[in-house]
Order: C-alpha cells, then structure tokens, then sequence
C-alpha cells in the first residue's frame, strides 16, 4: 500500500508547475506520507518537494525518493485545498501558494541536556542518606531533585544548592543522576503578567450580535458576518465570548488584526481572558519563536490563534471560528505571490469546515457592506458606544482660511488652543499626520530640481536626526547636497511636513508639554512600541505624534483630543479608493478619543474640507458615504461592481518594458476578440504611478470584467504566450487578482 507519492516540486517555474510521482523505498513507506517534505531527484540535481497525496500505482516509471528531509508535517488535507485554492484564485504556482502556508525560516527544536534522578525516589533517598557525611554537596543535589521537579541544566542546578558542576559530574558517574534532553519552548511572552479578566456583562446590542454568530457555530454553519461597530462600541468583548464559547465545545478560533493592531494591549486582553491557550503569530517573532507557536498550535495546545494576516494559515485542527478585526485594512492583502487576501481564504478555509467567520470594523470595505446588501454576508450592528458615550465631536477646520488670516503655522488657531486646553485640564492628545520624516520633498528654489531617488521614482524625505534624505520606498540613504546637482545653486530649500517637523513645531509651541512621537523611525527597536504605549497610558507622555501606528486600535481613556494635520494626504492618491482610505482613516483616528468619562473632541484640517469623505466622517455617518460611494462605484464599474486584474510589467531595461507592456496589451485585446466578449475592458498599458522601483521600470495593465473566470482565463493565457516569446526575457509579469493598491 502506498508505495507511490505525488510530489510538488520546489521549483517555481511553470514547466514544473504539476505533480511529479515517486517511489518511496520500503524502508520510509511508514512515514512518508501528505504534508511531509522529501529530497527528490530531479533532472540531474536533487530537489525539496512536499507530499501532497500517496498512491499504489505510477503510470510512469518513476524514481526513488533520495531522502526525507526531516520529521515535521508540514500540512494537512485542509490546509492543501487552502493552498490549491489560493493558486487557482489568484494565479500562482502550487509551490508558492504550499510555501505561504507552511511555517519558514528555522524550524529547528530547541533543547537542552536536564539533570535528572536516574533511579526512584526512595532509592535515591537511600543513597541521600549513605552520602550525608561522606559528600554533603552531592547528597544535597540529590536532595534538591527529590523535592523539586525542575528540569535544569547542570550549572543551573548546581547555582541552586551552591555547588560546582563537578559535584554534578560526579552523581553521574555514580550512576545516580543521568542527563536527558528536554524540549525548550521559546515563549516570546513569558516575561510578561497577564491581568485575568472575566466575561463583562455585555450590552443588548452586544448579546444580539453574541447570539446571532453562537447560532451559525452551533449549527455549524460557514455563514459569514459582518459586524458593523462604531469606535468603542465593544466588538472585542464580543470576539472574545464567542470565543469562550468555541472553546467550551472543543473548537478552536482565529483571530486576525491588521500588523500595526497588534499591539500589547491586544494582546493582554486575550492573553487576560484565555491565558496559555492563546498563541501568537507575528513577523517581529523570531523563526524560532513563531516555530513553537505553529508547534503549541498543531498539537492542540494553543486552541486560540492571534496574528497577522498569515495566522489565517494556523494548523488548528478544530476551527470553530474565525474573526477579522478592521475587516477594511489593505495590509490583509499581501503584496507578493501569492497575492491573497486572508479574508478571501478566511471564508474559503471556513467553507471546508463549516465555521463561521466575523469581519468586524467601524468603517466596513465598500465590498464587504455591498455583500451584505445581497445577503451574502449577515450584518450585525453595534451603533452605541459602550454606557452610551457619544461620538467625539468633530470640527473641520479649513486651512486656506487660515493662510488668509496670516497663520503661516502648521497648526491651526483652534488646534492650539484645544492642545493648550488639554495640558491645563491634563488630559491627552494624540496628533497624526500620515508623513513620517522631517521634510516631505527638497527642492533647489533656483531651477526647481528635486531630489529624488536613483532607483524609484519618487522624491526623497528629509529626515533630521542624523540629517539625512531617505528613499521611503527602498530605504537608500544619502547625504543632503551643499549645492544643487543640477545648476550648482546654493538655495536648497525644504517642503512639506512629515511628524518629525509636527513634533518639533509642537516642542516649540509648548514646551511645558511631554511630547514623544511614534513612527517607524522611532520604533524600530525591540520593546520600543511597547514602551512608548505604556509611557503614554501613564501619562508620561501629554501628546502623542505619530502616523498609522497612533491612529488605530488603541483604547485609552484619557485622551480628549486628536488633531490630524492634513486630512488630504490620501485623498490625492491616483487610486479609485481614495475616497474610502480617507474616510475610513478619519473615522478610525477619531474614534481613539472620548473613550472614558471626559467626552472627545477632533479637530481635522484640510485643504479641501468640503469632500464628501471628510464631511461624512465628521459626521460619523458611514451610510450616507457608503451610498455616495457605491454609487460611483457602479457609475464607474470600478468593484463591487466588476472584477480586476492588474498585470505589473517591470525590468530595468525601460525600451523593454515598454515593448512588454505593449506586447501584452495585444494578447489580452486579442484574446478578448476570440472569446468575443464586449464586456471586458482593458485600460492601459499605461506607465504605472510609482514609474521606477528599486531601480526596475514599471508599466501596468488593468483588465475588468463581471466574470473572474474569463479574466482568468484571458490573463493566463496572455502571461504564458508573452513568457514564451524572446522579447520578455529579464522582464519580470506579476499578476494580480483583485489588486487593492494600484500604484
Ligand atoms: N459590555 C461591556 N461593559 C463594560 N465595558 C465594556 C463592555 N464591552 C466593552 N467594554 C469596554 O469598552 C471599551 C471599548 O471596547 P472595545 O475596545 O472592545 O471596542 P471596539 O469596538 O473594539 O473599539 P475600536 O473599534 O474603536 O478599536 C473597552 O475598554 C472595553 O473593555
Ligand atoms: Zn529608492
């Protein structure tokens, strides 16, 4: 039985983009099997490749397996139809889609050699008691093993009755101690206390939505909920019961939170309720660290799952549930193949076992909330903040005006005013700006020339502490140039505001004030985030400046005011989406204050104030802008409407890329007129946005449709036609399915 193996191939090229067969040699047919990793021949080199089914029989001569590669199981069936899934859906080779879902890096076990008794206990008591003159220190060793169940190794061991290791060597020569090897769990979070915290009495609107997601995991249904919370309205307490309950019946759960929410504060609030049951996945985990979680996970001893968007790949091997907190954030669709976005596997890895999944935010995607007008998905509100606190208030204030009143300032009149409000009351404020660095661009005054980067296309931030231009999008570093390296002119000047400028206008303007910024830039240091957010929940910190990373998911209930600096940032991004980022962005800011019992206040300046996102988001009415919006998305046929792939052509040789881009451009108009569809559009080739990255040219391609299928198929057969000719070689085609970011 089961002499044969189907194999896929770690090699990502399309010839070997199938099941190869195998022969398993008597000795290993026991243990090879779905999910393990085996060295195989392959031409003439030898290969890594993954099970993924055992046969009896091969239909063609096949070649032993030369080896297997070591004892983990690295998928089950379940996790095989995710990845199958994830290749057909959006496009990618088997391989890459296995290797997105199984554990990397350094899957090594770590252990370490423990004393232990190498006879009973009354036998060693025996010995104790011959060695108690003779050798005082062996027999209190002994003594120490008997009472105390430790698993130390031999200087730790010897540290605790004061003692050398010699003594130790010398128990094991006596044959009374012997040394094992124990199994170390590397726990990125034992040093930390977790405060217990029991089920809160939930809210009517909180109990409803509670009940209406226990009865689809009751009834094992794989129905999918939209849980549409305003800011502060509980949805966690939520998650964390339905949880609760999840457990109580043997099934496990998964919780996914954007990176950047995945904060220490998430993490206790679960960790609080469910202790060691709990595990962790995260990038800033070592491999080692995230090894023994996927391993606490697989073996049942972990039950609950919280991470990034690869958690969604957790081996638990009961789901019951899975949550998706701030459903709306991009960072959920992952930028490399393969391209997927976890709440797409999320619902399909549901499917396979009938568990339900909860999509919560105050600010749903315009996909998502269109799903649950058709009833694909079932929406569930909250629409009162907890003990009923109102919405924070929000003033928009219009910065032209303020140019026109001869406010040259970054901040406006009335933002200075609630910041000095705020320090005389000691309260706290948060201040955003989505621009990190000093100065945004540099610009020589004389001939207009901006700094930019060799390898991308875009303009170099001025950061000052060391003063230095940094290329944000391949980190490239350069010194700032005395003189303009295009005409020599002396007057280089510095524009826009990034949050280094906000903090120092803001150290100047109040000096009185402890201001500390977090960004990217100031924590990059292990412990860092952690620090500054627990600075600021003691209040060691009056203001907080910073990007993203201060405006989402925190819950502190002493802040009364958050000011964002410019509002318009990303509503000048040439993306179909803009309006959405915006809004959503906004109301999320905002609704990090008025938390506790001292009520909130917002004050948002723009330049272009009478935009419906920023109107609506201070009027915090998600209906009104999901209408506004929809409807432009159907005017347009932009999605919810339609289905896009979006085709990347990039190499470092402009003339072709260009070529490329053209070329496929004809093989997409060419296959759209054989399949004689006049549905399917296609924009472009159009040089994209962001026009050089790290040093490779880039052209874009948008084809859009009502049926992803026919997109497929036009996509799959264009990429492999121009892979075929010889003008596309050193050029790069990436494909993505349902892009998010068009840049
Ligand atoms: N039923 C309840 N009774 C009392 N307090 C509650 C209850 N539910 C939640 N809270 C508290 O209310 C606060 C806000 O809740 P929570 O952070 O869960 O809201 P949220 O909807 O997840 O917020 P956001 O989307 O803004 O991050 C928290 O401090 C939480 O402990
Ligand atoms: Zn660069």
């Amino acid at each position: 039985m089961g002499e044969y193996i189907s194999v896929i191939v770690d090699l990502p090229v399309k010839q070997v983009n199938k099941e190869f067969t195998y022969h398993v040699p008597e000795e290993w047919q026991d243990s090879v099997h779905l999910g393990r990793k085996v060295i195989v021949p392959f031409g003439n080199q030898k290969k890594d490749g993954y099970v993924i089914a055992k046969k009896d029989k091969a239909e063609v001569e096949t070649k032993d397996i030369l080896e297997v590669a070591d004892d983990i199981v690295y998928f089950n069936q379940e996790l095989l139809q995710v990845a199958q899934w994830m290749a057909e859906y959006y496009q990618c080779y088997l391989i890459t889609a296995i290797k997105a879902v199984i554990p990397s890096g350094d899957l090594k076990i770590k252990t370490k050699r423990v004393v232990e008794l190498a006879q009973s206990k009354s036998a060693t008591k025996q010995k104790i008691n011959e060695l108690k003159n003779r050798a005082p220190k062996q027999a209190e060793v002994l003594r120490y093993l008997v009472d105390h169940k430790a698993d130390l190794i031999t200087t730790e061991l010897a540290n605790k009755v004061d003692t050398s290791s010699g003594t130790i060597r010398r128990l094991a020569d006596r044959g009374l101690v012997i040394y094992e090897k124990k199994e170390v769990k590397r726990d990125p979070y034992q040093n930390l206390d977790f405060d217990e915290s029991n089920n809160l009495d939930l809210t009517s609107e909180q109990e409803q939505a509670l009940n209406s997601i226990m009865e689809a995991v009751n009834n094992n249904q794989s129905q999918t909920f939209l849980l549409k919370g305003v800011t502060g309205s509980g949805k966690t307490e939520v998650y964390l019961q339905a949880i609760d309950q999840v457990l109580e019946q043997g099934q496990g759960a998964i919780v996914l939170v954007p990176e950047i929410s995945l904060t220490p504060q998430t993490i206790t609030r679960f960790k609080g309720r469910f202790q060691e049951q709990v595990a962790v996945l995260h990038s800033q985990l070592s491999s080692g660290e995230r090894f023994d979680e996927w391993r606490r996970i697989k073996n049942g001893e972990a039950k609950i799952v919280i991470g990034a968007r690869s958690a969604i790949f957790a081996p638990l091997s009961d789901l019951g549930l899975i949550i998706i907190d701030e459903e709306h954030e991009t960072t959920y669709k992952q930028d490399d193949h393969p391209k997927y976005h976890a709440r797409e596997v999320a619902i399909y890895r549901a499917g396979l076992k009938q568990a339900a999944t909860v999509l919560g935010t105050a600010t749903p995607s315009l996909e998502a909330y269109y799903r649950t007008q058709n009833e694909d998905y079932q929406l569930l509100e909250l629409h009162n903040r907890i003990d009923d606190r109102p919405m924070p208030e929000v003033e928009v204030v219009d910065m032209r005006e303020e140019l026109n009143r001869g406010n040259r300032t970054m901040f406006s009149e009335l933002l200075q005013e609630e910041i000095t409000t705020r320090l005389e009351e000691e309260e706290q404020a948060i201040v955003f700006l989505n621009r990190r660095g000093f100065s945004t661009f540099v610009q020589c005054r004389k001939c207009g020339y901006v700094m930019r980067c060799e390898d991308c296309d875009v303009s170099l931030t001025y950061h000052s502490n060391p003063p230095l231009l940094h290329c944000h999008y391949c980190d490239h570093k350069e010194k700032v140039p005395d003189n303009c390296p295009e005409c020599g002119s002396k007057y280089i000047k510095y524009f826009g505001v990034g949050t280094q400028k906000v903090e120092e206008q803001l150290n100047e303007l109040f000096p009185e004030a402890n201001i500390k910024r977090m960004d990217v830039d100031t924590t990059r240091k292990k412990g860092a985030y952690r620090r500054i957010l627990s600075d600021f929940k003691e209040h060691k910190i009056d203001i907080l400046v910073g990007t993203q990373m201060v405006a989402k998911g925190h819950d502190f209930p002493n802040v009364t005011l958050v000011g964002v600096v410019t509002a318009d940032t990303a509503l000048n991004f040439p993306d179909f989406r803009s309006s959405e980022r915006t809004f959503q962005l906004l109301t999320q800011v905002a609704g990090r204050t008025g938390r506790g019992d001292k009520g909130g206040e917002v004050v948002v300046q723009s330049y272009t104030p009478e935009h419906y996102s920023i109107q609506l988001a201070k009027e915090h009415d998600y209906k009104s802008f999901y209408e506004q919006e929809i409807a432009s998305r159907e005017a347009t046929s932009y999605p919810p409407f339609s289905k896009l792939i979006n085709f990347l052509v990039s190499a470092e040789d402009e003339d072709k890329v260009i070529k490329n881009a053209h070329k496929l451009g004809e093989l997409v108009r060419g296959k759209i007129e054989i399949l004689e569809n006049n549905e399917i559009q296609v924009l472009g080739p159009v040089q994209a946005p962001l026009s050089k990255l790290q040093g490779k040219f880039r052209w874009q391609l948008i084809i859009k449709g009502q049926e992803l299928d026919l997109l497929r198929e036009i996509s799959d057969y264009a990429v492999t036609e121009l892979r075929d000719m010889s003008i596309s070689e050193n050029v790069k085609v990436s494909v993505d399915v349902d892009p998010l970011r068009m840049l």
